[in-house]
């Protein structure tokens, strides 16, 4: 035993007693939209591998192929050893993906965002920044490690957001917006373009998370930044959801990517990312732009899912993407309908505060381009009898 335990032991039944208390437990991605977990294959309701790339045969070969010639390991951080030829074509691809001109690559979205933010913040000493009060933990984790105070603006209400624009800002050096594209519990997205316009009435400047938006929405899977070109300050986007891999870029200036370079500490301090996770990534980029038939078929799939919702008398709050909330309200509805879908072969996961706020918990619903509409139809059939 060791002498922290006593310790952690008295926190862990405080988690407990809250009914928080959370486990692993092992699961496979399977191909078609599945998922396999104790032996058994699921419907898959919950993983965010929406355009099926994490199983795709050209994603595992070239992961392997570069691990093969380049090895398992990167040796080093990015700023002594561990920059390879692959990491900077893959940047310079990233920077043309995103029609930026430059990119740089993090070791996860919860790195970037958690390194991005603090590094900016203290090159622009009393900057005011206006976050969505859903944004994610990472980045509010940026944001307390810089400990500057965030002026929140009510969930993607632009108008409140321009009133503290004008109350907080004004006076301000400088001002950001974080915000995220597809808000990853409740799966609405930002007006992208009265975003840009406010900003830039504002003299803000604008964070943008696309970390469920990239190789699912905007043109060829660009994210809804490119809706707004040259308008978003920094993107930030994730190679583990879409894309089918693992790592995050962010994307801007090419000053904005030589300052990360030298003052995020989670991009110095940190070892490079190695060949296979570049590989795969390398691979998700020759495949995006030709899967707009899995775009549509998401889209369409989103659509069936809310209108059958609906018609059980469910809330699916804004979502108009393929990420779909089903807000069942009392945390331990959601937990036990999530539990009896879960043993009826439908992975469909609660999501609870304090992800969510009190009151709203619900099955958060992500769907994969391997669903067909029989897929939905039969989870709609399921939650209908067992909630
Ligand atoms: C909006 C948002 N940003 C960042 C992240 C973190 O990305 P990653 O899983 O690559 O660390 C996530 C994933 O949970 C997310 O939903």
């Amino acid at each position: 035993m060791s002498r922290l335990d006593s310790h952690l032991e008295a926190a862990l039944e405080r988690v407990t007693r809250a009914g928080q208390r959370r486990t692993l437990r092992a699961t496979t991605l399977l191909p078609g939209g599945r998922i396999e977990r104790a032996g058994r294959t699921m419907l898959d309701f919950s993983s965010n591998d929406y355009l099926g790339l994490a199983r795709h045969p050209l994603l595992v070969e070239r992961s392997a192929k570069w691990a093969a010639r380049d090895g398992s390991g990167s040796g080093s951080s990015r700023l002594v050893t561990g920059t390879s030829a692959a990491h900077l074509a893959l940047e310079a691809r990233i920077a043309e993906f995103k029609h930026c001109e430059a990119a740089l690559i993090f070791a996860s979205g919860w790195q970037a965002n958690a390194a991005a933010i603090p590094a900016l913040l203290a090159a622009i000493p009393g900057v005011a920044i206006f976050t969505d009060r859903l944004i994610h933990a990472s980045m509010h984790a940026g944001i307390a490690m810089a400990g500057v105070r965030q002026h929140r603006f009510r969930h993607n209400d632009l108008g409140h957001l321009e009133t503290l624009l004008a109350e907080k800002g004004a006076d301000a050096p400088a001002r950001l917006i974080l915000t995220e594209s597809v808000f990853s519990m409740d799966g609405d997205r930002a007006d992208m373009v009265r975003l840009a316009d406010i900003a830039e009435r504002h003299d803000a400047a604008l964070f943008v998370d696309e970390a469920h938006a990239t190789g699912v929405l905007g043109p060829e899977g660009r994210g809804l930044s490119a809706l707004v070109p040259g308008k978003v300050d920094l993107v930030m986007g994730t190679f583990s959801k879409a894309l089918g891999g693992f790592g995050a870029y962010v994307a801007g200036s090419r000053v904005l990517i030589d300052y990360l370079t030298n003052a995020a500490s989670g991009f110095i301090f940190t070892t490079a990312p190695p060949p296979a996770v570049l590989g795969a990534v390398d691979a998700a980029l020759d495949l995006l732009p030709g899967m707009d038939a899995e775009r549509v078929h998401l889209a369409a799939l989103g659509d069936r899912l809310r209108a059958g919702l609906a018609r059980l008398g469910l809330d699916h709050g804004a979502s108009s993407t393929q990420i779909v909330p089903a807000v069942i309200g009392p945390e331990n509805e959601a937990m036990a309908l999530s539990a009896r879908l879960e043993a009826a072969g439908f992975l469909a996961s609660a999501i609870r505060p304090p992800t969510v706020p009190a009151g709203t918990s619900r099955l958060r619903l992500a769907l994969r381009a391997g669903h067909s509409e029989a897929d939905i139809d039969a989870l709609l059939a399921a939650i209908e009898t067992h909630r």
